[in-house]
């Protein structure tokens, strides 16, 4: 089949589009990806949409949420105007689009996650059957919703050797480990790249730490490196999943500018090497995708706190920034031939099932 996977990250930087061609199974061929980044007026409407959402104790229809969720519509649907030109496809050979949506708040351990974006207006608009939803029903079946790239990652490894892990660096990381059965275990690590991002605009006006090269200029302070790690939730066993405003930059407070990008980067580094100690087994090698790989100084501590080097998956031919993105195409492709998604190692769900809600366009 042909799908388009959309996805909008906890960054907030852009919608990720890509086009493969899957069975759903071991084959998979990227066709084309691009990113549209978001303006700073729709970042800031997306930011404020999550931080309401935050506040309810359930989703529900709220005006500035639900216009988020309009606008989310809208730049997917251009997104997938210009995927289908760069790739010279028509929109009717595309067989499905799995969309993502913007999480405006995770809230599994109240039995909710919610991510915005209609499916049904986003298939109206494209004239392509349309998945959406993709986390509630494992959520609903008692899983943590997050992380569901597992099993795409798991495709993309097929052939090689294990233990293998892959670490996503989004605005919060993701790690997945493929034991030598094919076992998987995965789970949220913490914060990546969302706390340095906060830090960087209330610092500098900037929005992230370009090559990492302000942490690099930097020194971590110890106390309060080991004050953000004395959490409870870092010894917590998988499955778990988090939030992106589930940490905050309090304890970093007071800190220079570059002083602080260096312990927030140290910090994510550490959680890395925390993770590890989860896993069943020492994977062989640690790949790593997400904007985070293209910061040179988060891998060099990486490096450092786990005593495995990080490296990016794109040496292996995998787009380190379209993983996303194609692995809600796959999980399309999933959907509509009922396979599963989720899987007890990954989310904790009871049951391996399948995940996402079919919408097909008006008048096909
Ligand atoms: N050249 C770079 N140097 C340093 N950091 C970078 C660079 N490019 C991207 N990043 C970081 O990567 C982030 C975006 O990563 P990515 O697109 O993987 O996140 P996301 O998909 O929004 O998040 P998530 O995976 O949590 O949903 C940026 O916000 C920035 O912090
Ligand atoms: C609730 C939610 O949107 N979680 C995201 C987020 O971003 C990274 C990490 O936290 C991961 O758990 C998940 O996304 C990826 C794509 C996933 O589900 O695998």
């Amino acid at each position: 089949m042909l799908a388009i996977g959309l996805m909008s990250g906890t960054s907030l930087d852009g919608v990720d589009a890509a086009l493969i061609e899957t069975d759903g199974e071991a084959q998979v061929r990227a066709l084309a990806f691009r990113t549209e980044p978001y303006s700073d007026s729709a970042r800031a409407e997306l930011a404020e949409a999550t931080t309401l959402a935050l506040t309810f104790d359930r989703p529900r229809a709220s005006p500035p949420i639900v216009a988020a969720g309009e606008l989310i519509v809208r730049t997917h649907a251009m997104v997938v105007q210009k995927l289908l030109r760069d790739a010279g496809v028509e929109a009717a050979a595309v067989d499905v689009i799995g969309f993502h949506g913007q999480t405006v708040a995770h809230r599994p351990d109240r039995g909710w996650t919610w991510q915005i974006g209609d499916g049904q207006a986003l298939a109206d608009a494209t004239g392509i059957v349309t998945i959406s939803d993709f986390r509630s029903a494992d959520v609903a079946a008692g899983g943590q919703g997050a992380p569901l790239i597992p099993i795409y990652h798991a495709a993309l490894a097929a052939d090689l050797e294990k233990p293998v892990a892959i670490l996503n660096l989004g605005g919060v990381a993701n790690i997945t480990w493929i034991g030598r059965d094919g076992a998987l275990v995965a789970f949220d690590t913490g914060p990546a790249n969302g706390l340095i991002d906060h830090w960087m605009e209330a610092q500098t006006g900037q929005r992230y730490d370009a090559d990492g090269a302000l942490a690099a200029a930097g020194r971590v302070d110890p106390t309060v490196l080991d004050m953000m790690m004395d959490n409870a939730w870092f010894d917590l066993a998988p499955p778990k999943s988090l939030d992106r405003n589930d940490f905050t930059l309090q304890s970093a407070r007071g800190l220079s500018a570059a002083d602080g990008a260096a312990t927030l980067t140290a910090f994510t580094a550490r959680t890395v090497a925390r993770a590890l100690d989860h896993l069943p087994e020492r994977p062989r090698r640690l790949l790593v995708a997400g904007g985070g790989r293209h910061n040179a100084t988060m891998l060099a501590m990486i490096a450092a706190e786990a005593g495995l080097t990080p490296e990016p998956t794109d040496a292996l031919g995998w787009d380190g920034d379209a993983l996303e993105a194609q692995g809600f195409a796959y999980m399309a492709v999933r959907r509509l031939e009922e396979r599963p998604i989720s899987f007890p190692g990954t989310t904790g769900v009871p049951q391996a099932m399948t995940g996402g809600v079919i919408h097909h366009p008006a008048g096909a």
